[in-house]
């Protein structure tokens, strides 16, 4: 499999390469040059399958060439073998034809585990063969930080260096990240917005200079093989419910675009989807946009859903390069508007084109609470503030009561008890046996000024091990 840059001006490459990339060198995102197709046959004999052995029917095709069968399918069974529950990815119903995917029983209690267990498991089979030590500089709202950290931990040649918002993560978030010691693990809170930790992730990739010959690896959604593990996870919910003979919806919790585009991605490798909803908090630059053409930068404000406190939206590009036939050129030169104006929108066939799979909504914090209070109090269920966003405007997008909506469950209520306090529900929250003592574990984090070039001056000295690179 080779992938190509959405600007069409980078080298293509092979999965390998592709997983110790981030940007492409053009600025662009990598995704696979042809996207693989299954039939509604190959994918009704997968019915019955462990997630592991769906994991690998659905993913093989991505990674021929670069990773042999027999080890791939040893990473898969090890990476999912951690989950704490043992479907992996349970569904819950809530009403008829409604069910939450939860999606947050591995190590960290939020989706990113999925792709970031496997990520880092597969850093550690690659690099050991080549023989080669990378950085690692990643953004977080919250979520990715500490999954990422979690996943690669125990990479022997990975640095790590996880940007915060400074006091705009959750206080559990927050701790499963400053909590982890290790000499190549290094937490740095931003006096910023995530946009802007986000930014400076994107803008080392594109002067590298500070790292000294050390390869950038990114383990933000705009590397490939995050996107990539979590396709898997609609076939399996699809299949759950009488896929692919039949369609399913899905409404996703969306903040970078990553998700959501992973079921788009699934629609197009065959698996017969019928809608797919875009749910937002009050950043709501993609709501936006699909209601009305319009993705234009605005002010972030933060909400109680603050791992969706996000306004550029990193995967948007993908998308744009299907909608415009996948010429490179045409993406090249909207991006860069957009970098200059802030604003950008398509021609009204294209959107057009995106609204016969997408609807969105959003959705603000009161209205978040009274879901989760709602659902609650029904159902016994208890969401998190993001899942209760994605329940919401399952509810309110829905195209068919014939098909099962599925929204995907993001995130662990116990992460985010602001919002469940809010909500009114009454119901202690408990932290799971590995986490029982987080509030009373010491914390490590260094706090930095919103400045590239202060960032990039504290990898350079830690960069090695806690040494100078
Ligand atoms: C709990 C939770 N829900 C939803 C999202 C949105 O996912 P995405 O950024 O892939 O759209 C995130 C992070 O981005 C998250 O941490
Ligand atoms: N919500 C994320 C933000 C980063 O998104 P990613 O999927 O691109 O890593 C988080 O919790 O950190």
């Amino acid at each position: 499999m080779r992938y190509i840059s959405t600007r069409g001006q980078a080298p293509a490459l092979n999965f390998e390469d592709v997983l110790l990339a981030g940007l492409a060198s053009d600025g662009g995102l990598y995704v696979p040059e042809n996207l693989p197709r299954f039939t509604v046959e190959e994918i009704a004999s997968w019915s019955g399958l462990a997630y592991h052995e769906l994991a690998f029917k659905v993913m093989r095709p991505f990674v021929t060439g670069s990773i042999p069968d027999a080890d791939f399918k040893q990473i898969l069974q090890e990476t999912y073998g951690v989950f704490a529950h043992s479907a992996v990815a349970p569904l819950r119903q809530l009403d008829s034809n409604e069910w939450v995917l939860e999606l947050f029983h591995g190590p960290t209690l939020a989706f990113k585990d999925f792709a970031l267990q496997l990520l880092g498991r597969l850093l550690d089979y690659v690099l050991a063969k080549r023989g080669e030590r990378v950085v690692i500089i990643g953004a977080t709202s919250g979520d990715t930080g500490s999954a990422a950290i979690e996943g690669c931990r125990r990479c022997d040649n990975v640095d790590i260096f996880i940007l915060h918002p400074h006091n705009r993560v959750s206080e559990v978030q927050r701790r499963q990240m400053t909590t982890i010691f290790g000499d190549n693990i290094h937490n740095i809170a931003i006096e910023g917005n995530f946009d802007d930790c986000q930014e400076m992730v994107k803008d080392s990739f594109a002067d590298q200079g500070f790292l000294k010959g050390t390869r950038l690896v990114a383990v933000n959604s705009i590397n490939w093989a995050r996107i990539m593990a979590q396709i898997v996870y609609y076939f399996h919910a699809a299949l759950q419910l009488g896929g692919p003979a039949r369609s399913v919806a899905f409404s996703v919790p969306t903040g970078n675009f990553g998700d959501i585009f992973a079921g788009y991605l699934a629609r197009n490798m065959g698996l017969p989807i019928s809608q797919l909803v875009v749910a937002t908090n009050r950043n709501d630059i993609l709501h936006r946009f699909m209601s009305g053409n319009r993705y234009d930068k605005d002010t972030l404000h933060p909400s109680l859903s603050p791992s969706m406190d996000i306004m550029v939206s990193s995967n948007f590009e993908r998308l744009l390069f299907d909608l415009h036939g996948r010429n490179g050129a045409a993406v090249a030169d909207l991006m860069s508007a957009f970098k200059a104006s802030g604003k950008l929108s398509v021609e009204e066939e294209r959107w057009v084109e995106a609204r016969k799979l997408f609807d969105s909504l959003a959705v603000d914090d009161a209205q978040t609470c009274k879901t989760i209070a709602e659902v609650f109090t029904k159902t016994g269920e208890l969401l998190d503030p993001h899942t209760a966003i994605g329940v919401y405007a399952a509810r309110e997008c829905r195209r068919s009561l014939a098909t099962p909506m599925v929204t995907l469950g993001t995130a662990h209520p116990v992460k985010f008890p602001e919002a469940v306090e809010k909500a009114g529900v009454g119901k202690a929250l408990e932290l799971p046996a590995h986490l029982a003592d987080l509030f009373e574990r010491p914390e490590r984090c260094t706090v930095l000024k919103n400045d590239l070039k202060a960032m990039q001056a504290f990898v350079s000295e830690h960069g090695n091990r806690g040494k100078p690179l």
